[in-house]
């Protein structure tokens, strides 16, 4: 689309399994991602959703094509630099919120503070200001287990932001909520796009990418269509407010 992408892929494929027996994830995607643009990406199950954000993330290799993330390139880097740029440069959120079980919501916050350099007392600063920032300032202290389930996903969107990413990806973050708390992620996700964060969100729910720039459809790991939203058809957080969730 365009050379400020933050975000690109060129015919990026990744495949699973043997020759006789093999599953073709993702093929030959392009991708542009603008800076500040939130993108939504749908599909049946299976249709390779997760595999996408994983290579866009660097938590899986391709087998071809080339990612590049500013003027980094993921295809091309090593285990160790591929590392850091995950601690450095993206935020991920989970459906199942990968929290450590026996660190307080703050200290699960500070982790990759503290992983891309941070000072432990800076980190601290930071992840408070987070937990504050998504509406958990009073729950610093609980363990995951002591916190609901809309509120366990909060403190991991804060985690996700703790390391100020460049690119926050999202996969099926709304998944395991209720109505309630999917309403408070998507305010929340809704809050990162007004301050300009960059943001991919797989969902099966179709009232969490009405609020995205853009819409893409996957099919057989492929773009089947992708629906420019901005305008008339992109849906506000007030008129989903309204809406039963
Ligand atoms: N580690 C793996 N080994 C082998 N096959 C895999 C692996 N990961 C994914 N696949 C296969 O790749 C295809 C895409 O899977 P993926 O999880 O990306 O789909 P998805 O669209 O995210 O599905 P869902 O909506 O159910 O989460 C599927 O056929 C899946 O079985």
């Amino acid at each position: 689309m365009t050379d400020t992408s933050i975000l690109r892929t060129r015919g990026l494929r990744k495949e699973f399994g043997t020759a006789t027996a093999l599953v073709r994830a993702v093929d030959d995607v392009d991708l542009d991602v603008a800076p500040g643009e939130t993108v939504a990406v749908m599909g049946p199950s299976g249709c390779g959703k997760s595999t996408l954000l994983h290579l866009l993330g660097g938590l899986e290799r391709a087998t071809d094509g080339e990612i590049h993330l500013g003027v980094q390139r993921l295809d091309r880097m090593g285990e160790r630099a591929l590392a850091r740029l995950r601690s450095d440069a993206v935020g991920f959120v989970f459906q199942s919120f990968h929290l450590m079980d026996e660190l307080s919501a703050v200290e699960n916050v500070e982790v990759p503070a503290l992983l891309a350099g941070r000072s432990p007392r800076a980190a601290r600063t930071l992840a408070l200001d987070l937990l504050d920032r998504v509406g958990l300032a009073d729950r610093a202290g609980f363990l995951p287990s002591a916190l609901s389930g809309g509120q366990r996903q909060r403190v991991a969107i804060a985690r996700a932001l703790s390391n100020e990413p460049r690119v926050v990806l999202a996969d099926e973050p709304t998944g395991n909520l209720d109505s309630t708390a999917t309403l408070e992620v998507l305010r929340l996700f809704d809050q990162l796009h007004q301050a300009g964060q960059t943001l991919v969100i797989v969902t099966h729910d179709a009232r969490i990418a009405a609020t995205a720039d853009r819409l893409i459809t996957m099919r057989d790991g492929a773009f089947v269509d992708q629906t420019i939203l901005s305008g008339g058809t992109k849906g506000d957080l007030g008129t989903l407010v309204g809406m039963e969730l």
